[in-house]
């Protein structure tokens, strides 16, 4: 019986997502046998630092990607959106299941919406592109940094520490938190984060028994989308750190439509554009390059700059 390693995350949201895709992949191969490996990722261990402190792209897949290199995994399990734009040599996806919903979403007390939030409110989130859009859209929002998984963050607004705090609906939903959300925010205020609700399925690329099984999870309006996301990302050399989003979706005849944002993290500053296209990584570049036309270029180096010191 052909036996599956399998590498995920040790948080509660990687072991959810990670069984939900053993689970699908037993539905297509019923006589296979799957092991999951935790395995502790460097941005599991550091989280007293702001992640933008913390430097490196990849924090929360190198040791993961390790293990498939080493042969102790095949395959492995990640949130799409902490996966760099550009994989290491020798690995791939092989699989991008259907995107969950993409969009960030308002936790506050009371239930109250971005719009009910008191005058000066304070907003925990350690994400420099989702305090970016919130300032553009409420420059009297207070940001306060906000680390950790779920779980501890919905415990720090349950102390009373923040007046609402921003997290991904996709993770909400997949840990069924979602009874806790108090406003879904439209990407015209707050434009998730490169692949936001998609998972991806990394493995060797020349390893064509694994490609052969998780090709089956693959569905291709989600894979033309964040490929799309991820050339925009790719072009503005961005990873997690830097205040960039984008959000495209797939309409008739696989016609791309995407919107890319980079913003100052004061939000004073905001760029975007959207284009459609059918090349997803032509329409990545293209929005890129009018982003760089409009000035992001310089916002993006003083970001760097800033991340540095
Ligand atoms: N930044 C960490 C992270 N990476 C993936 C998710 C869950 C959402 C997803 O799968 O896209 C989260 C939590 C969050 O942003 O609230």
């Amino acid at each position: 019986m052909k036996k599956w390693n399998v590498g995920t995350r040790r948080s509660r949201l990687a072991l959810i997502q990670t069984n939900w895709v053993v689970d699908r992949l037993k539905e297509i191969a019923p006589e296979a046998d799957f092991a999951l490996h935790e395995i502790v990722t460097k941005g599991d261990r550091i989280l007293d630092v702001t992640l933008s402190k913390v430097g490196g792209k990849g924090l929360f897949v190198k040791e993961i990607e390790q293990s498939l290199y080493d042969k102790e995994t095949d395959f492995a399990v990640h949130s799409l959106k902490d996966m760099p734009a550009e994989l290491p040599e020798g690995l791939v996806i092989g699989a991008i299941p259907k995107r969950v919903d993409p969009r960030d979403v308002l936790l506050s007390k009371d239930g109250k919406t971005l719009d009910e939030l008191p005058e000066g409110a304070i907003v925990g989130t350690s994400s420099l592109r989702r305090a970016a859009q919130l300032m553009a859209y409420r420059p009297d929002i207070q940001i306060e940094s906000l680390r950790g998984n779920i779980d501890t963050r919905m415990r720090k607004l349950a102390e009373g520490n923040f007046d609402g705090i921003i997290l991904a609906a996709a993770g909400l939903e997949r840990a069924s938190f979602d009874g806790t959300i108090s406003q879904y925010l439209p990407v015209e205020i707050s434009l998730p984060a490169v692949g936001q609700g998609a998972l991806a399925i990394e493995c060797r690329a020349d390893d064509t028994e694994t490609l052969e099984l998780l090709r089956q999870l693959d569905h291709q309006p989600t894979r033309l989308a964040v490929t799309a996301e991820r050339s925009f990302l790719h072009k503005l050399q961005g990873g997690c750190q830097v205040p960039i989003g984008a959000y495209a979706m797939i309409g008739e005849g696989d016609l791309i439509t995407m919107t890319g944002m980079v913003g100052s993290p004061d939000g004073k500053q905001m760029f975007k554009n959207t284009a459609s296209g059918t090349d997803p990584v032509a329409l990545g570049i293209q929005v890129a390059e009018a982003l760089l036309a409009q000035g992001a270029g310089e916002v993006l180096a003083q970001v760097l700059r800033e991340n540095e010191q």
